[in-house]
């Protein structure tokens, strides 16, 4: 590519222009400009040409129509080395175009906005800058095009560096940068419009368009010969894995991402005080308490060895004590809105433990927004599970009511439930799990692990199924180990077995009417 000589710069994001068009103007670059990037350049003392000099015409239409026209677009699509676009070029009086700066109306920022109206986004539409950034980026064996003000150093140290001229590899680089960000741009215009104008009953539009942004290369997958990076929304969704900030240890995995997700999900479910301790995706311990210290205890007994290794979430600070327990441990994460100094002090000490601060782990800070599983050749959408019940939802349908206690407990044992793999069963007592059977293909036998577990514990606890129990069994298995109570859907054809079971032993039993399957 020959030597820079002529450039067109319409910007809506001013940073950094002056700092170019300076550059560019000692190194000779002639400068073509749109309206308010024009007058920048200009009450900077800069050299530059207005746009309408060029193409004979006027910017028209509320500037709707500046850019687009032949004499601009003919002097970046022309293909340098075809004599015959050259002789076209010359006959039309088009000057070639080497270098492009633009970037976009910003549409994004203006949706954002509460009060934004249907005409503001329309009119934040950018239709001449897109075009121009596509044919310089179509044209990239010939013409430079930079869509990013923190490129515009970059962009110096290679005119720097070449003489006045980019390599190709550069260009490359440059119009893969153009692709993303008009694919990201119109991706996001079309969301909006979906949002406003689709007509699909079930609100789900007939292209799905997601723009994910890469937030990190990772080490490897869920096994080490598998690749992987990690993608995130852009903004950054507040309390969310996405935006949590490590303050200290080792790099996260894909396994550690996974994990820390499934317990910021799951501590963020609870208004009191809550410790969750997650492996492998699924809670090992969960406990409710008026200090963490409390909370966290309840969470390591209800499996001592599984926590091992394990992920620890906090929705209050973190303090002393706690820090000084979990430090007798090995656990990959803890996660926490805050770690008090000293707290901090102690667990820094172990070098590889990964410490996540996320302020809004609150249950208000829960939002809606679409649950995707990937299948082979496909992707399954549907809303967050965020349904809850109230002790006004309960259908008690044994003979015997729940006492108060036992209520309360049957409330805190379906909240966790919630965030077991199916299918699920988990055992409570006292605002803390003692038994969890997670991820089993029958539900009797979910039931038997978490009975297991719980061992001597479990007499006087409480039960909670994420589905109905197609047999009676699970509730036999349940009373005779000496489980009181239990809460689950309902909804079987033979649910009226697992009532008169449960009479039979004198067990309280309530339907929720909602199920939390999670697979
Ligand atoms: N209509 C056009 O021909 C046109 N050409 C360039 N633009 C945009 O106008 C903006 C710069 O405008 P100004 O230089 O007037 O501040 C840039 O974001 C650029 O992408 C246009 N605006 C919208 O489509």
């Amino acid at each position: 590519m020959a030597k820079i000589q002529r450039a067109l710069l319409s910007v809506s994001d001013k940073t950094g222009l002056l700092e170019l068009a300076q550059f560019l103007a000692a190194s000779k670059v002639e400068m073509i400009s749109t309206g308010g990037t024009f007058k920048a350049i200009q009450e900077a003392g800069l050299p530059v040409t207005y746009i309408s000099d060029v193409t004979g015409f006027p910017e028209i239409l509320d500037g709707r129509v500046k850019t687009l026209h032949p004499a601009i677009h003919g002097g970046l699509l022309a293909i340098r080395d075809s004599e015959e676009h050259r002789c076209q070029l010359a006959e039309q009086r088009i000057r070639p175009i080497d270098l492009v700066v633009v970037n976009l109306y910003p549409f994004a920022a203006t949706v954002a906005k509460p009060e934004v109206t249907l005409e503001d986004a329309i009119e934040n539409i950018d239709i001449g800058g897109p075009s121009m950034l596509r044919s310089a980026a179509k044209n990239h064996h010939d013409v430079t095009v930079v869509v990013d003000p923190a490129d515009y150093p970059v962009l110096i140290k290679e005119l720097r560096a070449n003489q006045g001229q980019t390599t190709l590899e550069f260009r490359k680089q440059c119009a893969l940068k153009v692709f993303q960000t008009t694919a990201a741009y119109d991706s996001m215009i079309f969301n909006y419009f979906n949002s406003k104008y689709t007509p699909s009953a079930d609100g789900h539009p007939e292209l799905l368009q997601l723009t994910y942004h890469k937030q990190q290369s990772l080490r490897y997958g869920e096994n080490p010969h598998q690749q992987a990076a990690f993608y995130v929304e852009r903004p950054i969704l507040p309390g969310t894995v996405a935006a949590a900030k490590q303050l200290h240890g080792k790099e996260l995995s894909f396994n550690n991402i996974n994990d820390a997700n499934a317990a910021i999900e799951m501590v963020k479910e609870f208004s009191e005080t809550a410790v969750v301790a997650i492996k492998h995706a699924n809670p090992c311990g969960v406990g409710v308490a008026d200090t963490p210290f409390s909370a966290y205890q309840k969470a390591f007994d209800s499996d001592p060895v599984s926590i091992f290794g394990g992920i620890v979430a906090f929705n209050r600070p973190v303090d002393l004590r706690s820090a000084e327990a979990m430090s007798e441990l090995f656990l990959e994460i803890v996660i926490a809105p805050e770690f008090a100094p000293e707290a901090f002090e102690v667990l820094a000490r172990k070098k590889n433990l990964r410490l996540l601060e996320l302020p809004e782990l609150s249950h208000a800070s829960r939002q809606k927004g679409l649950d995707l599983k990937k299948v082979a050749g496909g992707l399954l959408v549907q809303d967050l599970d965020l349904a809850e019940v109230q002790p006004s939802d309960l259908k008690v349908v044994t003979q015997r009511q729940p006492t108060e206690n036992e209520l309360k407990e049957l409330l805190f044992g379906w909240k966790v439930v919630k965030h077991v793999k199916s299918n699920a069963i988990v055992i409570t007592k006292d605002n803390g799990t003692i038994g969890i059977g997670p991820g089993q293909t029958n539900r009797v036998g979910a039931v038997c692990i978490a009975i297991g577990q719980a061992g001597e514990k479990v007499k006087g606890s409480c039960l909670a199924s994420d589905a109905y129990f197609p047999m009676p069994d699970s509730v036999e298995e349940a009373a005779k180990a000496g489980v009181t109570a239990i809460i689950q859907p309902g909804g079987s054809i033979r649910d009226q077995d697992s009532i008169t079971m449960a009479d039979r032993y004198g067990m309280a039993m309530v339907f929720t009417g909602i199920r939390h399957f999670k697979h």
